[in-house]
């Protein structure tokens, strides 16, 4: 597994701002956003393509479209919503799958209670949208549904990550013979006894949508 700190001032300057707990629903969204689409840039350099030929008005030249199967996109509700129109920005022609996963907040597993997804993910590249990789679990349990289904090339994007949760993914992902990668734009100093990270933001889920109960 290859973890990728996207290490850029306006990263930073907008993850800054997106921390500060008094930056409202509304700023937190637009910033996620803004966000994700600096992230995609990253994330998405080895994104498959094809040698194509255009004709400009002055000669042909060589140049590159997406392959297909065209890359399938797949944000983890609730909170990996807030990252799928940034996401879609840079890929357009993307495909989106979705996985509802939610962390039970006192064993800290991960249970999935929705999945839209493509059954046969054969020759697929994916890319995960989750703001918060904690413990791990939920990123773990995610990429292994897509590796079940055949997905051959994973690309996880998170806004924050935690050691902790690094490690896991390292050791549970052992052995597994396709590439993931995990862009993030900064890797945290540790968690807490709650699994929440430090300092984090708090919960990415409850800060773009509110609390639920
Ligand atoms: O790495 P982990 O320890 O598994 O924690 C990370 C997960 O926790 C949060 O989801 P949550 O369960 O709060 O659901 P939500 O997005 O609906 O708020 C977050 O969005 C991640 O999916
Ligand atoms: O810090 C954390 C950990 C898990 N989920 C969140 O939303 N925030
Ligand atoms: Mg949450």
């Amino acid at each position: 597994m290859r973890i990728h700190v996207a290490d850029h001032p306006l990263i930073a300057h907008k993850l800054t701002a997106l921390r500060d707990e008094t930056t409202d629903s509304p700023t937190f969204r637009r910033l996620a956003d803004e966000l994700v689409t600096l992230l995609a840039y990253e994330a998405t350099r080895d994104v498959r393509v094809d040698e194509v030929t255009v004709t400009t008005p002055v000669a042909e030249a060589k140049g590159t479209k997406l392959a297909s199967p065209k890359p399938l996109v797949v944000p983890i509700l609730r909170a990996g919503l807030g990252m799928l129109d940034g996401m879609m920005r840079l890929l357009p022609t993307a495909e989106v799958g979705f996985l509802g996963m939610v962390r039970n907040e006192d064993t800290l597993e991960a249970s999935t209670y929705a999945e839209r997804l493509p059954d046969d993910l054969s020759g697929r590249q994916c890319y995960v949208l989750d703001p918060m990789l904690a413990t791990g679990g939920t990123l773990a349990a995610a990429i292994r549904f897509l590796v079940d289904r055949g997905a051959d090339h994973i690309t996880a994007i998170c806004l924050l990550s935690a050691p902790e949760g690094c490690d896991r993914l390292e050791k549970e992902l052992d052995g597994l013979d396709i590439p993931v990668t995990v862009v993030t734009a900064a890797m945290d100093e540790k968690l807490n006894e709650k699994g929440y990270i430090v300092p984090g933001l708090g919960d990415a889920g409850d800060r773009l949508y509110g609390v639920v109960g």
